[in-house]
């Protein structure tokens, strides 16, 4: 793609390098550089409008950059079709949003379970697993009730149980915490970032709190489309 980039820095697990996004006129995207070890939790920072969500969506694949390289596991995802890059998602990536999103007309543990189901995992095995990750989430005894019926909060753990029910390497997670108060947005960024690190999954958390970002690890600050490595002591 981009003669100018570089090799993704040694024992990375996804980069990025060169990252140029335009939608029409407006550069979301400027020059935009990235990398993320396993196991690390880096917060992505920066003002709205600056580009955060969308560097978050070229990394998981789910938008394609205009040029510019991203490796994930030292493969190129362009170099990948789209059924392929389909698949890695499902199996290695999880995904939390603001808003969980979960399926208003399933139980909460049919949610939960909905990843295995949809990689053809048998529906006991699916919602056994899935049960588990409730509970490391706190929230097993709401597993019979619906979307509707929960608290933001305990929504929005339902919504971490179900990013990590299949194990992936890496967790894209954007303001997960945005639509919650202060209590409950630490509640969840504790449970996350504490199952995060026992299975080593990658967290790539889009934030634009302090208090948020004081969960990870490193801190990259985007700003017009350009990003910036903000070296922090742990
Ligand atoms: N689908 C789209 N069509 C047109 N412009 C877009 C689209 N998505 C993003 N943009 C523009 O690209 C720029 C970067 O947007 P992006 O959503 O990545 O920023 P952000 O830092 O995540 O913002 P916020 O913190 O408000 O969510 C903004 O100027 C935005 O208006």
């Amino acid at each position: 793609m981009n003669s100018t980039t570089r090799t993704p820095p040694a024992g990375s697990l996804l980069a990025a390098d060169g990252l140029h996004k335009a939608y029409g006129p407006t550069k979301a995207l400027d020059g935009a550089e990235f990398s993320i070890h396993p196991g690390e939790v880096v917060a992505v920072m920066g003002p709205s409008g600056s580009g955060k969500s969308t560097l978050l969506h070229c990394l998981a694949g789910i938008i394609t950059p205009d040029s510019g390289t991203i490796t994930y596991g030292g493969r190129e995802l362009s170099a990948m079709g789209d059924a392929e890059r389909s698949a890695l998602r499902r199996s290695e990536f999880g995904f939390v949003f603001q808003f969980g999103r979960l399926v208003p007309e399933l139980t909460c543990v049919e949610n939960v379970a909905l990843p295995l189901r949809l990689n053809g995992t048998r529906r006991k095995d699916a919602e056994r697993t899935a049960l588990e990750w409730m509970r490391r989430l706190e929230v097993d005894e709401l597993a019979a009730k619906r979307p509707g019926e929960v608290s933001g909060g305990q929504g929005q753990r339902v919504a971490v149980a179900r990013s990590l029910v299949t194990g992936p390497r890496v967790l894209f997670a954007d303001e997960p915490t945005g639509a919650l108060d202060s209590f409950n947005g630490e509640r969840v960024m504790q449970l996350l970032t504490e199952a995060a690190r026992s299975t080593n999954a990658a967290v790539v958390l889009v934030t634009h709190e302090a208090r948020v970002a004081a969960y990870s690890d490193r801190e990259i600050v985007v700003r017009d489309g350009k990003s910036r490595d903000m070296e922090r002591a742990l």
